[in-house]
C-alpha cells in the first residue's frame, strides 16, 4: 500500500482530483468506482473546476445508495453526484451508475448491479473513503469479504455518523444497497481518501491492525494496488513501518 501524506483537507482534494484527471486523460474511457460522503466533496469540486478533462467516455459505478430514498431526494446518493460532480461535468447520463435504492426489487436491483459492473470490464479506478468503523461503501463490520453488490443493515454507529447530513437521525434510512467487499478488490487500482483526526484510529487500524471482517477496510492490505491519500490529522502520529506478511 501506498501512503501519500497531505498537509490537509484542500490538499489531499487536490492531489486525488489530479490524480483522477490523470488517469482520465491517459485513458478518457476508463470505468470510475466513485465514493459519497463528506470526505470526496472537495475532490469532487476540483474536478469540477477543470475544464481541460473531458468525461465525454468515462463511465462511473458510484458504491452506494440508501434503500427507500428516490434519486430526487436531496439525501440520496443520486442526488449528492449530481450536485458535486455530474451536473458541472460533461460526463454523458448512460455513463452513469448508481444502485436504485428506490428499486421495487432490491435483490434483483444487487443482481444487475454486479452484472452492469462486470460488462463494463469492471472498474478500473475506484475511489474510497473510511468509515469510522473501518466500513468501505456501506460494508459493515462483520460483512464476509466475500460478498458482491448486496443489502445491508446500517449499524448505529453509521447512523449517527451520517445523521449530520439529514434535519434529524430519525431519518437517516437503515438500510442501503452497497457494492460489497468482492466487487470493490476486484478494482485494478484503489485509492482511499482519508482526512480528520476523526478517521486517525481508523486508519491505524488499516495501515497496521490484522486483517479482520470486523475491519472491513483491512482487506485493502491484500490488493496489490492501493494508494491512500491521508492528511496529517488523519495520520497523527501514526508510523509508516512497512507491513510484513506475517503481521496479517
Ligand atoms: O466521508 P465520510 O462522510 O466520513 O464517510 C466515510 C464513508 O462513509 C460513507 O459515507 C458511508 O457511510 C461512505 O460513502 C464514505 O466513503
Amino acid at each position: 500500500m501506498k501512503i501519500i501524506r497531505a498537509k490537509d483537507y484542500q490538499e489531499m482534494s487536490k492531489i486525488a482530483a489530479n490524480i483522477l484527471q490523470d488517469k482520465i486523460n491517459e485513458h478518457p474511457a476508463i470505468t470510475l468506482g466513485l465514493a459519497t460522503g463528506g470526505t470526496p466533496e472537495q475532490t469532487y469540486a476540483y474536478l469540477s473546476e477543470d475544464t481541460q478533462t473531458s468525461f465525454e467516455h468515462v463511465t462511473t459505478f458510484n458504491l452506494d445508495e440508501y434503500i427507500g430514498l428516490s434519486p430526487t431526494n436531496p439525501n440520496s446518493y443520486h442526488y449528492y453526484m449530481n450536485k458535486h460532480l455530474f451536473s458541472k461535468v460533461n460526463i454523458p447520463t448512460e455513463q452513469i451508475f448508481l444502485p436504485n435504492g428506490f428499486a421495487e426489487d432490491l435483490l434483483e436491483e444487487c443482481r444487475s448491479y454486479e452484472q452492469k459492473i462486470k460488462q463494463h470490464n469492471g472498474i478500473d479506478l475506484q475511489l474510497l473513503g473510511l468509515g469510522q468503523n473501518g466500513h468501505i461503501g456501506f460494508n459493515e463490520p462483520g460483512t464476509s469479504f466475500e460478498r458482491h453488490t448486496h443489502i445491508v443493515s446500517l449499524e448505529p454507529s453509521t447512523i449517527e455518523a451520517n445523521a449530520r447530513f439529514f434535519d434529524s437521525i430519525e431519518e437517516v434510512p437503515k438500510q442501503a444497497i452497497t457494492m460489497g467487499i468482492a466487487s470493490i478488490m476486484k478494482s485494478k487500482e484503489i485509492l482511499v481518501l482519508v482526512s480528520g483526526k476523526a478517521k486517525n484510529a481508523a486508519l491505524e487500524q488499516l495501515m497496521h491492525g490484522k486483517i479482520d471482517e470486523q475491519f472491513p477496510a483491512s482487506i485493502l492490505n491484500t490488493h496489490e494496488n492501493v494508494t491512500i491519500i491521508a492528511d496529517e490529522e488523519a495520520l497523527g502520529n501514526i508510523t509508516f513501518m512497512r507491513r510484513e506478511a506475517n503481521d496479517r
